[in-house]
């Protein structure tokens, strides 16, 4: 009997606290724009029973590069569901920011929608009957300090962390469960055409810790993941690399894989696949505040929430 099997048969499935947390019921927070609908349970079913629906081939041929290629790793059938889904359900930004170099400020408008849900390490959320000196009785997730086990001071973040859904939940828990690291961060990007698009870059910043393990998802149009090399200090040559993510396909960068390598989604012609729309998933880590105060800034920012309309089969502005 697993173990899974043998606390579910000892522990009262009807408890109060074991309804609240239950993964199948819409996710309400005072930080969403609006619920979160929770994913049917034939989906969820799916997802827990058919992944890894292949195993994964270990991509360590060039130097510094150390992936899991996962072809897919969810079903095709359950990953155009989930895509489907989560584009329907999660509200989206548009996310404009300005740089500033020398005197020169440029507006940047990011060409893609962005979502992001979790916290850093430092905090987490709870219930607040879960936590001792806090008698509400209300079933809003509060964030509660990692060392202090008490609510956050009001001001430890500038911005407003949000709660990783129960949908979103269930895909994190099983990911963790095959890639053996654990993620507090789920960061989404929905390519809406081939005019979409994410430049080079990496996935190194400090708030992440070294070497950091970053599973990412794709659900929806194939669209190309370009690798290149950083440039090295003698001017040598540079490793590339072009894995052509279909739905459900996933992608684990580990190791020295994000201090080494830059990676993009490039855009591409009008009327391609890309036209039908692509999700990314990508769970990661972050060990300090700067990782939460990063994240919703350049993927929530300040500005309009966008949902996905059924009828336009577009995202439109969410008027509340
Ligand atoms: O869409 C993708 O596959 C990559 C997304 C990505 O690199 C990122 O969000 O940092
Ligand atoms: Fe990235």
């Amino acid at each position: 009997m697993s173990k899974r099997t043998l606390h579910a048969f000892f522990k009262p499935s009807s408890s109060p606290q074991a309804k609240k947390s239950r993964t199948d019921t819409t996710s309400i927070h005072p930080t969403y724009p609006f619920p979160i609908a929770a994913l049917d349970s034939s989906l969820s079913t799916s997802l827990s029973l058919d992944t890894p629906s292949n195993p994964p081939k270990h991509i360590n041929n060039q130097p510094h590069l150390d992936l899991l290629y996962f072809q897919p790793y969810i079903p095709h059938r359950t990953a155009q569901q989930l895509f489907l889904f989560l584009r329907r359900n999660l509200p989206f930004y548009r996310v404009k920011y300005t740089i500033r170099r020398g005197s020169t400020e440029t507006i940047i408008n990011t060409p893609r929608f962005t979502t992001v849900f979790g916290v850093d390490e430092t905090s987490y959320f709870a219930l607040p009957a879960d936590v001792s000196n806090t008698n509400t009785n209300t079933t809003e997730r509060i964030l509660i300090d990692r060392k202090t086990k008490t609510p956050i001071s009001r001001n430890k973040y500038k911005c407003t962390p949000r709660p990783i859904p129960s949908c979103l939940e269930t895909v994190r828990k099983q990911i963790e469960s095959v890639c053996g690291a654990t993620f507090n961060f789920c960061l989404i990007n929905y390519y809406a055409s081939g005019e979409d698009s994410i430049s080079y870059h990496s996935d190194d910043e400090r708030f992440l810790g070294p070497e950091p393990t970053i599973a990412s998802l794709s659900l929806g149009a194939r669209r190309d993941f370009l690798m290149r090399h950083k440039p090295f200090q003698s001017g040598g040559e540079r490793g590339t690399l072009k894995l052509p993510l279909g739905s459900g396909d996933m992608v684990v960068m580990r190791g020295e894989t994000q201090a080494n390598w830059l990676h993009s989604i490039p855009k591409r012609k009008a009327g391609g696949e890309a036209d039908r729309g692509r999700i990314n998933i990508t769970f990661r880590k972050a060990v300090v505040p700067g990782g939460t105060e990063n994240y919703y800034r350049y993927n929530v920012g300040d500005g309009e929430v966008y949902r996905w309309d059924e009828e336009r089969g577009e995202m439109v502005k969410w008027k509340g």
